[in-house]
This record gives structure tokens, C-alpha cells and sequence, in this order.
């Protein structure tokens, strides 16, 4: 075989042919997200796992990363990526070459700004009704997940999807969102246990089976997601995103659709199919609401964790809304500063999406690394985030941070990631958790459970603690 420059680069020790394959058996998803923050500690800022003939570059210095990230043709993703194939196919996410590129234009008009704006209506109604959920449990230690989840799911239904999903017939959406969690958890398994990649074997064992039971019960929400819609659509009755839409239609701009909207237009067209719109109707529901809600999530308990910021938040909150109690409007969330500094720690600390991974298809320059096609690479996101050299003091929660004027690298700070594949609902989801912040600390003062706990993560396809987060949320 020819002599492949990362090979020089060091890593754990390589066993002959298989490599580091067996480094990774039975080891649990806690472990192994603790011992990839070990790696870079012990092997420098680029190190190199070798799996059979795969060779996983992992990088998080910010000039290795900005250079990745903003290649124009290497945008393709990494073999781990393939094990949520049977779930999102086609979809935005995962697709690659011409598929991704002509998708990735054609919705790229379904997050327009004026599309978002008619979401603010939505996100405040989700958002007054999470208080008014919050304030029946005043004596309570809420999971926060479970509540945060559900306000997330709601959004991007009723917005992308024009489907209310009432909390009173939720039984299908709690089990859709169970078993997102679960092939969550099977997906990683396959990452990091080679032998259940094999298909033939892996659908064999009752891992597989079970995996292919929560496939179907997400596959069968999505298409009554469709069906819904559909049947709205054609019975007029129609729901009021898209009925906002087309009064804003009326300036000479170009009539705007919500996602699913739009997908279903094109399918009469004949530029999609219906498989193809479940395709994406399962990849925005997925990257949608499990990252915002995790999100969300970890921002309230850092919160709850620190009463100053709370107080920080409310007054500007007073600032903005003087003794109204009014919720938030469009140009209400651009005067949150506070809040959006807040995310964007929470974010820092935590980003939802902890790695992600790109294959390289066209050789590189890596600096003075020469980096040949199929050469998969780990982005580690976590770690670029609590670096010292850039955050000083970095497990330190401090939204001034992002308020104070430090200048830093563009690539520094990306929980969104960058560049051609970054994420799409970036605007989406902050208009939605400063929506959410707001409305929560207007009303509550949120009170942690155990105080300064430290959080248990695990590898998982977003960044998850191992035990639930509860937060009391006493009424101010
Ligand atoms: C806090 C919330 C969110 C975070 C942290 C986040 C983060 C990310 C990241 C890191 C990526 C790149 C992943 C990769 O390269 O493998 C991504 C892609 C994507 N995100 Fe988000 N996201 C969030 C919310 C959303 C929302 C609300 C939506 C939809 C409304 C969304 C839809 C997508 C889609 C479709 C992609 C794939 C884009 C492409 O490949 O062209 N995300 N997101």
C-alpha cells in the first residue's frame, strides 16, 4: 500500500491490520466520551485512529478546523454518518454530492428570513404555554428534558410542518421521541462496535430487531405528519402559517412556503417524491428539535446554577417589556442581547453536536499535512470549545463573554459548524430559545436540584448527560 502522510501522525497504539478496531469494544458510551477528551492530552492536537484500512484523523486546533470546514468540495460525511442511513436516507443531513447540493438550494428559501418571522407567532405560543405548563408543577423538581422536548417538537411541527401536535393525543409523539433516543443509542453502538456494522448480521440480532421496531414507529409518525398535512392542505381549512405567508406574499415578493408546504408543492411538480419528502420531513423533525432541546435544556440548568445571570436576564427582559406582560415580538428578540450571550456560553459549554465527522474526497493541505481522498476526519467541536488558550478559565459559565468585545477566530466558536454544510436552522433555533428564555425567566426563578453538580456526558449523536436534569421553577 502506498505511504499514506497521516500514518506518521501520532495515536493509541495500532495493533497489525485491524489497528485500533479493538480499542473500543465494550466500552460505554461515558467512557468512551471521557477518553476521546483524554486522546488529544496524550497525542498532541492531530492524532490518528486506525480501523482496518479507515484512517480517522482527529483534529481541534482552529486553523486545522477552518480549513476543513470551509473547503468548498469536501463536504462529504464520514463513514459513521451511513448508520443513519435507514432512517434519513435521502435527507438534508446526510446526503451527499449533487443530491445534497440541489437540496441543500432548494430549502434553502424555506428558513428565509420573512418565513422565520411568521414562526415568532408560533414559538411564542409554544412558549406561553410552557410557562403556563411550568407553572403547575411549582413545588416540583421538573425534568427539564422531558418538558423542553416537547415545547422543541411542538415548534418545529407546527412551523416547518404546519402540524399542531395537541399535548392531549401526544402518544405517538412520546413514543416517536423514545425511540429517536433509542436508535440514537443503536447508532452509536454501531460507530464504535465494529462487528454489528455488518447489516447482514447486525438486523440478525435483537439489537437489529429492536432497531428496526423504532424505525417504523418513526417512519409512521412522519408519514402521518404528511398525511395530515396533506389533508389539510386540500380540505382549505387551512392552518395559519401559510396563510401569513401569502399576506406577506402581497409586496411583489415571491409567495414563501413552510418546508412541508413547499416539499408537497414539489411534489406535484414531480421534483420529489413521496419517500423524498419523508426523507426530510424526518431530518429537520430529528436535527429540529433533539439539538435545540438539549440546548435549551443545558442553558436552564446552568441558570438555575447561577442566580445572577437569571437576575442579568430578568432585568433586561424588564427593559425590553417594561410591566407589560406582552410575549416577546420579532423585534422584541433582537433587542436580547443578554439572552443571546447566554445561549451562545450555554452552547460553548455545551454544544449539542459535540463532533462531527468529514470524508475527504479530493486531496489537501492540512497546513503542512498532505491529507489524501478517503482519509475520514473528527472534528471535536467539545474540545475547541473549552480550550484555555481561547477561554480563559473555560469551564467557567460567563455569557460576558460574548458581550465584552473579545475578539476571536471566526472558526473558534461553532456549535452550528461552518462553511457550506453548517446548519440551516441556526437562525430558527435561536429565535426559539431566546423566545423560550425570555417567556421562562419573566416568570420563574429556576432553582437546581443539587447545586454546582457536575454533569455526566456521553458519546451519543447529541451531546446528552447520562441522568436526568431537574430544575424547580418557582413563580416569581
Ligand atoms: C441549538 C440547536 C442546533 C444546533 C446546535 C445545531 C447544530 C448543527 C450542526 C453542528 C450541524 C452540522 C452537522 C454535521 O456537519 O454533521 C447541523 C446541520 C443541520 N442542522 Fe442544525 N442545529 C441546531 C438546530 C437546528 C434546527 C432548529 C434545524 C431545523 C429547523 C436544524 C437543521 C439542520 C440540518 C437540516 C442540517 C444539515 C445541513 C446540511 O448538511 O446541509 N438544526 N446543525
Amino acid at each position: 500500500e502506498e505511504e499514506n502522510p497521516v500514518d506518521r501522525l501520532p495515536g493509541p497504539p495500532k495493533w497489525p491490520v485491524v489497528g485500533n478496531a479493538f480499542n473500543f469494544i465494550g466500552v460505554s458510551n461515558v467512557d468512551l466520551f471521557y477518553r476521546t477528551l483524554e486522546y488529544p492530552k496524550k497525542y498532541g492536537h492531530r492524532y490518528v485512529i486506525k480501523v482496518f484500512n479507515r484512517r480517522i484523523l482527529h483534529i481541534y486546533d482552529v486553523e486545522d478546523i477552518e480549513i476543513v470546514l470551509s473547503h468548498p468540495r469536501n463536504v462529504r460525511k464520514t463513514k459513521q454518518y451511513k448508520f443513519f442511513q435507514p432512517w434519513l436516507r435521502t435527507g438534508l443531513l446526510i446526503a451527499t454530492g449533487n443530491k445534497w447540493h440541489q437540496r441543500r438550494k432548494i430549502l434553502t428559501p424555506t428558513f428565509h428570513f420573512n418565513i422565520l418571522k411568521n414562526f415568532s407567532k408560533v414559538f411564542e405560543e409554544k412558549s406561553r404555554d410552557l410557562v403556563h405548563r411550568l407553572k403547575q408543577k411549582p413545588e416540583e423538581y421538573v425534568d427539564v428534558l422531558s418538558v423542553i422536548s416537547d415545547f422543541t417538537l411542538y415548534n418545529i411541527c407546527e412551523t416547518a410542518m404546519g402540524i399542531q401536535l395537541d399535548y392531549d393525543n401526544s402518544k405517538s409523539s412520546v413514543e416517536y421521541k423514545e425511540s429517536i433516543k433509542e436508535i440514537g443509542n443503536h447508532i452509536v453502538n454501531r460507530i464504535i462496535t465494529f462487528w454489528l456494522q455488518v447489516d447482514l448480521f447486525f438486523y440478525q440480532t435483537p439489537l437489529g430487531k429492536h432497531y428496526v421496531k423504532c424505525l417504523n414507529k418513526v417512519h409512521s409518525f412522519a408519514d402521518s405528519v404528511i398525511m395530515e398535512r396533506k389533508k389539510k392542505m386540500m380540505s382549505q381549512e387551512d392552518y395559519s402559517v401559510i396563510q401569513n405567508l401569502d399576506d406577506n406574499a402581497n409586496n411583489g415578493t415571491k409567495k414563501r412556503l413552510a418546508l412541508l408546504d413547499f416539499l408537497l408543492e414539489a411534489e406535484k411538480k414531480g421534483e420529489i417524491d413521496f419517500e423524498e419528502i419523508r426523507d426530510e420531513v424526518n431530518t429537520f423533525m430529528f436535527a429540529g428539535h433533539d439539538t435545540t432541546a438539549m440546548a435549551l435544556t443545558h442553558c436552564l440548568m446552568l441558570l438555575a446554577n447561577h442566580e445572577e445571570v437569571q437576575e442579568k436576564i430578568y432585568e433586561e427582559c424588564k427593559t425590553i417589556f417594561g410591566d407589560s406582560d406582552r410575549t416577546p415580538s420579532w423585534s422584541d428578540l433582537a433587542e436580547m442581547k443578554y439572552i443571546e450571550a447566554t445561549i451562545k456560553e450555554a452552547l460553548r459549554l455545551y454544544p449539542s453536536v459535540p463532533f462531527y465527522g468529514r470524508k475527504v474526497t479530493e486531496d489537501f493541505m492540512l497546513g503542512d499535512l498532505l491529507v489524501k481522498k478517503g482519509v475520514e476526519i473528527q472534528l471535536h467541536i467539545y474540545d475547541l470549545h473549552h480550550r484555555e488558550d481561547i477561554y480563559p478559565d473555560a469551564e467557567a459559565f460567563k455569557p460576558e463573554r460574548f458581550l465584552n468585545g473579545e475578539v476571536r477566530h471566526p472558526y473558534a466558536y461553532i456549535p452550528f459548524s461552518a462553511g457550506p454544510r453548517n446548519c440551516i436552522g441556526r437562525r430558527f433555533a435561536m429565535q426559539e430559545m431566546k423566545c423560550a428564555l425570555s417567556e421562562i425567566c419573566r416568570h420563574f426563578r429556576l432553582v437546581p436540584k443539587t447545586k454546582g453538580a457536575r454533569l455526566t456526558l456521553k458519546a451519543d449523536i447529541v451531546l446528552r448527560s447520562v441522568n436526568p436534569i431537574y430544575v424547580k421553577f418557582l413563580p416569581r
